[in-house]
């Protein structure tokens, strides 16, 4: 669990990072790294004939790595928020601000095209993974499915009960979500102990998906939530080291 701040005040999570240096690879963190696959399908003009060579690669991550500065500096944390010893990371000033809604969505594009395959289908975590996944998606050309919480999606589903970093809850799919082969790419705000994640990434495939990966805003490295996910993992920024 996260360390205990003295008061409820949020606190920049600028201020956190000086105490605790980010870590050496910003632009990609993944334990399994993603695959570097051309596919001149990508709909963005960042795909394509530009990805794999160095000098567009090397634009790309420069242009990463600022608009990764500016999202970290928005985000805020919240002491013992929902329960005791719980330290918050509030991710809803990066769309209070359109600029920073933009820089947050271009950096996803930009990290996607660059190391994934096209998506067919975005699928989307209940309910912050529902603030920027169908954005996403529109922006790649793909589909999005939402991922929620039991009892709000109707006609047949596939559900997974998960644990997660202060509670435990099911996850349901409608069956007809993703069709069996579609390459799925799963994405949320946060990655805490990753039990979220891994029932996602296990309900795509009960679906018969292809999981092409995770993309994460934010991860809580030190709950080492990646080490549950068996598939690529990148996550834009991190928090709580
Ligand atoms: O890695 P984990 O330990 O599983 O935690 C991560 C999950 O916790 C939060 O969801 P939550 O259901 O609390 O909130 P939300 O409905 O506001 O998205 C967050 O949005 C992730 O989905
Ligand atoms: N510390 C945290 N802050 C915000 N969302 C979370 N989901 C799981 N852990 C979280």
């Amino acid at each position: 669990m996260s360390g205990v701040h003295p008061d409820s005040t949020p606190v920049p999570a600028n201020k956190s990072t000086a105490e605790h240096p980010a870590p050496p690879h910003k632009d990609s963190t993944a334990s399994h790294p993603p695959p570097q696959k051309p596919d001149p399908t990508l709909t963005s003009n960042d795909h394509a004939s530009q990805r794999g060579q160095p000098a567009a690669r090397s634009s790309a991550a420069a242009e990463l790595s600022g608009l990764t500065l500016r999202l970290k500096q928005s985000l805020r944390q919240f002491p013992d928020f929902p329960s005791p010893g719980i330290l918050f990371e509030d991710i809803m000033p990066l769309f209070a601000d359109p600029e920073l809604h933009e820089d947050l969505i271009r950096a996803l594009v930009l990290h996607v095209s660059q190391n994934y395959e096209k998506p067919d289908v975005v699928v989307g975590l209940d309910a912050r993974g529902f603030l920027f996944g169908p954005s996403l998606a529109l922006r790649l050309g793909a589909g999005f499915a939402p991922i929620r919480k039991k009892g709000k999606l109707p006609g047949p589903c596939e559900t997974a009960a998960y644990e997660k970093e202060y509670g435990s809850d099911f996850f349901q799919m409608q069956a007809d979500a993703v069709k069996p082969g579609q390459k799925v790419l799963v994405v949320d705000d946060i990655i805490a102990t990753g039990g979220s994640a891994a029932a996602a990434g296990s309900l795509v495939k009960k679906l018969g998906g292809t999981l092409l990966g995770y993309v994460f805003i934010l991860e809580l490295d030190f709950l080492k939530g990646r080490d549950k996910l068996d598939a690529p993992v990148y996550t834009l920024l991190h928090g709580q080291e």
